[in-house]
C-alpha cells in the first residue's frame, strides 16, 4: 500500500518492530526517542497506564519537535489486574512464563498521536492470547534464547515466544507493538495521511 502525507511525521520509539510496521505506510517519517521514567506513571488500570505512558513517550519527543506529528506507544501484558513488564533476569522471565502458562491474558498497546497544534489522540487496543500448558524444559529452553528480555511479558509472539502461544483473539499486530490497521484508519479519519 502507498499512504500519502504533506506532514513531518515523527515515530517516537525505538522498537525495532514498531519501525519496520510504521515503514509499511510507505510514507517518509523520523524516528526520535526521549528518556522516560514508566515508573513514574501510577497503575489505575491496565487500560490507563498504557495511555499514560504512550502519552508519556510522545509528550517527550512532541516538546522538541513541535512541528510534526509524533506518535508514541506502549504494549504491556496484563494478566488481571497484574501488569507483566519486561523481565528484568531469567527468574523473573520464568516467574512471567510460568504465570502465563495454560491461561489467556491480554496484551494491550496504547497508541498516542500528537499534532503540531498540541492536539492529542490517544486509544487503546487490546487482544487475548492464550498460551499452552508447556513444560518448564521449554521455558528454560526459550529463555536461554535471550529472547525474552525486551519484551513485555518475557516473549515475543514473533519471535520462538510463538511456540508458548495456543491462540489468539483479536489484533496479531497488536501483541507484537502496534496495531497497525487501527492506526492506518486513526491517521486517516484525521487526515494525517491520505490515500
Ligand atoms: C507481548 C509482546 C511484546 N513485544 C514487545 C513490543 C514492545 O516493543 C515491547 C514492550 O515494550 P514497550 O515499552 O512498549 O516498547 P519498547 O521499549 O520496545 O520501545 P519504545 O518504548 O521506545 O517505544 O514488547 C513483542 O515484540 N512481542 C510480543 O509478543
Amino acid at each position: 500500500m502507498q499512504f500519502q502525507t504533506t506532514r513531518t511525521l515523527i515515530l517516537a520509539s525505538a522498537s525495532p518492530r514498531r519501525k519496520e510496521l510504521i515503514e509499511r505506510l510507505n510514507v517518509p517519517f523520523s524516528i526520535y526517542t526521549a528518556d522516560v521514567d514508566e515508573q513514574s506513571i501510577a497503575v489505575l488500570t491496565p487500560e490507563q497506564y498504557v495511555k499514560d505512558v504512550a502519552l508519556l513517550k510522545a509528550r517527550a519527543v512532541a516538546k522538541m519537535h513541535q512541528n510534526a506529528v509524533v506518535i508514541g506507544a506502549d504494549t504491556t501484558v496484563a494478566q488481571g489486574n497484574t501488569l507483566l513488564h519486561k523481565p528484568a533476569d531469567a527468574a523473573e522471565a520464568l516467574a512471567h512464563l510460568q504465570a502465563l502458562r495454560g491461561k489467556t491474558h491480554h496484551v494491550l498497546t496504547a497508541v498516542a498521536i500528537i499534532e503540531e497544534d498540541g492536539r492529542e489522540t490517544v486509544f487503546v487496543e487490546k487482544t487475548a492470547v492464550t498460551f499452552k500448558h508447556v513444560s518448564d524444559e521449554l521455558l528454560h529452553a526459550y529463555i536461554a534464547t535471550g529472547d525474552p528480555f525486551d519484551k513485555a511479558g518475557g516473549y515475543g509472539i514473533q519471535t520462538d515466544g510463538m511456540f508458548l502461544v495456543e491462540r489468539i483473539e483479536g489484533d496479531y499486530l497488536n501483541v507484537v507493538g502496534l496495531p497497525l490497521a487501527t492506526v492506518c484508519e486513526q491517521l486517516l479519519s484525521q487526515r494525517i495521511i491520505t490515500l
